[in-house]
């Protein structure tokens, strides 16, 4: 249930981190001060940004240099690990070519997700299975992307522990046949700059990412530090920057944890508008449930929201197939 936040909250979660495999954590001073922090912009925002979450700046930074570096190449370079129906829409997708409510992007990504064997979840699986298509340049891209990937997993599952005794769950709700082999999505993503080129004065700032929201349960966004483009929808329907703050990740949370926590959580709207000159870079990891998890609210939310379910369970492997199947005109 978004509300009319102003701002996105800021969240140290390293008392979380140390603790985070203790059975007696949620009785950690530090811990449930960080819990009843993460509630509150899940309640008010269903955005927030994390620090202290231990993935070295370094690292994330190296993975938006090497993905500038990938966007830079020539045009002929990169379709040769071009995304279509074939290739399990997993590789490179030139400007315009994903759509968001019927409106082409203006931003170009490669798309990328966990492996997964072939007939591993039956028929409806069949979209994505194939593998994923790394660039060769620059030479230590995937290797690169493929540890930042593992890390991400490691600190979501860290917040996803948070998030679950924020619904005044156990820790481990998120584990098991809900979670505990979940499933990501891996989006690298570039936005170009406006061009004045045109002679006009105000240039026309076409929309990088139309708003939509997140398909899974938190989304780890790494941003470049000097542009601001990313915007959240409040519940008056303004729109609120989320400008970078160097060494932090924005997260927000996705339809399958709405529909968990029966919408005390929202997956809030969001889009992106690059009005800088600049050419902006983010790298979107998105954790999610098990491929086949069967999504259902939960009890205790239930319990929390007045008694009435109201969602409709998903199986989260069909919501995100059918997301992607859209996203394409192919
Ligand atoms: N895997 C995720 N969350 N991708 C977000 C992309 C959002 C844009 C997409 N065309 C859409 O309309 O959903
Ligand atoms: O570019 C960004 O800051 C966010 C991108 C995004 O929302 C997405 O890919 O789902
Ligand atoms: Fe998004």
């Amino acid at each position: 249930m978004a509300t009319d936040f102003k701002s996105i909250p800021l969240i140290d979660i390293s008392p979380l981190l140390a603790k985070w495999d203790d059975l007696n954590m949620a009785e950690d001073e530090g811990v449930a001060e960080v819990v009843s922090k993460l509630d509150r912009a899940c309640r008010e925002a269903g955005f927030f940004y994390v620090k202290g979450h231990g993935i070295p700046d370094s690292l994330i930074k190296e993975v938006r240099n090497v993905t500038r570096r990938f966007f830079h190449l020539p045009y002929e370079e990169k379709i040769k690990i071009k995304l279509s129906a074939a290739t399990g829409y997993r590789g490179y997708q030139r400007i315009g070519e994903n759509i968001t409510k019927g409106i082409p992007d203006m931003h170009e990504a490669i798309d990328c997700y966990r492996e997964m064997k072939q007939g591993m979840y039956g028929a409806f699986s069949k979209p994505l299975e194939e593998s994923n298509q790394w660039p060769i340049n620059p030479p230590n891209f995937k290797q690169l992307m493929e540890e930042y990937i593992n890390l991400c997993t490691d600190l979501s599952r860290k917040i996803m522990r948070g998030i679950a005794l924020a619904l005044s769950g156990s820790a481990d709700e998120f584990e098991g046949e809900r979670a505990g082999d979940p499933f990501w999505v891996f989006r690298i993503i570039g936005y170009p700059g406006v061009s004045r080129a045109n002679g006009e004065d105000t240039p026309t700032n076409d929309i990088g990412c139309g708003a939509h929201t997140d398909y899974g349960l938190l989304t780890l966004v790494n941003q470049d530090d000097d542009i601001t483009a990313l915007q959240v929808r409040n519940l008056s329907g303004e729109w609120i920057s989320a400008p970078p703050i160097p060494g932090t990740f924005v997260c927000n949370i996705g339809d399958m944890l709405k529909i968990l926590s029966n919408g005390l959580y929202e997956s809030t709207l969001h889009r992106v508008t690059n009005n800088s000159p600049k050419y902006r870079v983010c790298v979107a990891y998105f954790y999610e449930p098990n491929f086949d998890a069967a999504i259902e609210p939960l009890d205790i939310c239930i319990q929390r929201t007045g008694g009435t379910k109201k969602f409709e369970g998903a199986v989260y492997g069909k919501h995100l197939v059918s997301k992607v199947q859209t996203n394409f005109v192919m």
